[in-house]
């Protein structure tokens, strides 16, 4: 696992996208982008929250509206962006500077709340991923089709089905062959949030198969049955070796972590560094093995970058 830290700036949306607030924070604007878009009360607040700043799920009922273009700069193995869109933006204005919110843009999530009315999210979902296809060619699409947790089974399935059918239809006919789009049913009372976010934030990693080949490296090494290599605050696994993943695992894997982070807040102690020079230095890296758990046992090792 890897060590990372964030930062938080807003942008207020009654500026124009003109004005000084987009010219000031565009120059550190170079890192790869990542947008939350989607209706008013999809849910998109609550996934910033809950997955970069350990918001309790049950906590996100009482999020305020978004009224500002909220940013979030992510540290980590590279260096990337998080901008949560407020729904009421009407982006494809003609006087809306695009180019200052979707210039640079690796990847937009659309949330869709599949508890709600699905219709005309889809349809605006459409002629957003359209217009923007134009002068943005390079911008990938992950749908998640969010709060799927207040379906009951076999409504889920069906509505998943459904609205991946409808967008890509809509695509289709519209002329666009093989819309780069993917679908993920998502909730923020599970680990699917984090899964699905860490495969959107893959899309963004140049070094993806790097890692993947070094993972396996390691996995074939130790025997181990599965790698990942994980960002500690958010839990998002920026990569892991090429076996298929399994959700399982990565759930206790992401809950282990939970618990060495809140045992390393009460209990790490500060270990001088043994390399040579660097006596008068202090690193902090967390290391635990645990067996038994479910029939596996699991090794976890911070990285630190
Ligand atoms: N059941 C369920 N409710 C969720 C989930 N995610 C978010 N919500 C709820 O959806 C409501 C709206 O969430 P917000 O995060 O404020 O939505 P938003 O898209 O940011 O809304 P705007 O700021 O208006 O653009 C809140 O009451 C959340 O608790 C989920 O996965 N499942």
């Amino acid at each position: 696992m890897a060590t990372k830290s964030h930062t938080v700036t807003e942008v207020p949306t009654n500026d124009s996208p003109t004005s000084a607030n987009l010219a000031a924070t565009r120059s550190a604007e170079h890192k790869p982008r990542l947008l939350l878009m989607g209706q008013k009360r999809s849910g998109k607040s609550s996934i910033s929250n809950v997955v970069f700043h350990k918001m309790a799920p049950t906590e996100t009922l009482f999020i305020e509206a978004t009224t500002a273009i909220k940013k979030e700069a992510m540290h980590s193995f590279m260096e990337f962006q998080v901008w949560d869109i407020p729904g009421q933006i009407d982006y494809l204005e003609p006087s809306f500077d695009a180019d200052g919110i979707f210039g640079g843009v690796g990847a937009m999530i659309w949330v869709l709340d599949a508890q709600d009315s699905y219709l005309v999210p889809i349809l605006n979902l459409v002629e957003t991923i359209l217009h923007l296809q134009q002068t943005y060619p390079d911008i990938k699409y992950a749908v998640f089709i969010h709060k799927v947790d207040s379906l009951t089974d076999d409504f889920r399935l069906d509505t998943i089905r459904d609205i991946n059918q409808r967008i890509t239809d809509e695509l289709m006919d519209a002329g666009l062959e093989n819309p780069p789009v993917s679908f993920y049913p998502t909730s923020i009372f599970d680990h699917s949030i984090f899964e699905a976010f860490s495969k959107v934030i893959q899309v963004l990693v140049p070094q993806l198969p790097t890692l993947e080949a070094l993972l396996n490296t390691v996995a074939a090494g130790c025997r181990m049955e599965k790698v990942y290599l994980f960002d500690v605050l958010s839990k998002i696994y920026i990569a892991s070796d090429t076996s298929p993943v399994d959700m399982a695992a990565y759930e206790l894997c992401s809950d282990w972590i939970d618990t060495i982070v809140d045992m390393s807040e009460i209990y790490a102690y500060q270990r001088e560094s043994e390399g040579a020079g660097e006596r008068d230095g202090w690193r902090q890296s967390a290391e635990s093995t645990v067996g038994g758990v479910r029939g596996s046992s699991l090794y976890l090792k911070e990285i630190n970058t």
